[in-house]
């Protein structure tokens, strides 16, 4: 039998039961949805070119966007053992993102199930511990590209596929999360209008869960670390100012432990004369129940600037 296959029809957008035009490059499947605030709160998984396995994210389609109206959008990166879940269900965002009109998307931490020996061994290495960066140790680099995987390919399926004012974006996060949006954002002049952090992990170069990881995906040479380090890329920026919002819990158990390392980014800022704002919160500890308690701020903070 002859397939006969007419390329500009292949090529042509279609329209999709989920309401938006989407190109046939790109197939997202729902995983889940659910009436919030008036919008909705819901899950897609897609197979990801750049981490070549499925992945998941959040999306959180204010009552506007579902009509079609063009929205900025905000991305959420979760910090260690972290999916996709954690922030649609704890952090309280969707009410603030309604009321600012902003979509917020959030993927998982993670490439999963790539049957790479040793990927479920710890909590901070492997699976949910992708620390955004792209891996280049061998057995790693084929999957553990969580970077590209933020700043270019997540991108491209959000704005192919929902309605987005494409060059009206900003990111934020939660410690390792923290840091991978303080890098991206760092790494890509321009790239994104806002940026905040929750406890960030902001100088991984110089703490044990940065080591490990760098160590593990990225080699031993640590001037190949410093390409992902925070505090260390703020030296070196060279664009659009960047108005920094961190909030820090003066209780968080990993603060103690040396893991954040907050006053290095500081300095770092204060040396560079980089904005930046970092508020010590009296008695909150690194949990969901500070990001839940602090959000509106954040999501304020980036909405000022995305319909700025
Ligand atoms: N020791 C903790 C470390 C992991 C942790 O605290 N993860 C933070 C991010 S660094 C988190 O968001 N956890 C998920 C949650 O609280 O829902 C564990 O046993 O899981």
């Amino acid at each position: 039998m002859l397939l006969k296959i007419d390329f500009a029809k292949a090529k042509a957008k279609v329209l999709f039961r989920i309401g938006f035009a989407m190109t046939s490059s790109t197939k997202l499947t729902l995983v889940s949805s659910n009436k919030c605030f008036s919008g909705e709160q819901r899950v897609y998984s897609h197979e990801s070119s750049e981490v070549g396995c499925t992945m998941k994210f959040g999306i959180f389609l204010p009552a506007s966007a579902l009509d079609g109206t063009k929205l900025p959008v905000l991305y959420w990166l979760s910090g260690l053992t972290c999916t996709e879940q954690n922030f649609i269900t704890k952090a309280g965002a969707q009410r603030v993102a309604a009321k600012q009109n902003v979509i917020i998307v959030n993927p998982d931490t993670s490439p999963r199930g790539c049957n790479i020996e040793g990927e479920d061994d710890s909590y901070d290495f492997g699976t949910g511990a992708g620390f955004y960066v792209d891996a280049t140790t061998e057995k790693w680099k084929k999957n553990y590209r969580m970077y590209s995987y933020v700043t270019i390919e997540l991108i491209d399926v959000i704005n192919e596929n929902f309605p987005t004012i494409p060059d009206r974006k900003g990111i934020f996060g939660h410690s390792m999360g923290g840091h991978g949006a303080l890098i991206c954002a760092l790494k890509n002049p321009g790239l994104y209008r806002s940026v905040s952090a929750f406890a960030p992990i902001a100088h991984p170069t110089k703490c044990a869960w940065g080591k490990k990881c760098f160590t593990g995906y990225l080699g031993p040479a640590d001037h190949v670390w410093r390409e992902y380090d925070a505090t260390e890329l703020v030296k070196s920026y060279n664009g659009p100012p960047l108005d920094i919002l961190v909030d820090q819990g003066a209780s968080d158990e990993f603060l103690k432990e040396g893991q954040l390392l907050p006053e290095r980014l500081m300095e770092s800022c204060a040396e560079s004369k980089m904005p930046c704002i970092m508020r010590m919160q009296e008695g909150y500890d690194h949990s969901y129940y500070f990001i839940s308690t602090f959000i509106e701020d954040h999501i304020n903070h980036h909405a000022k600037h995305l319909h700025g």
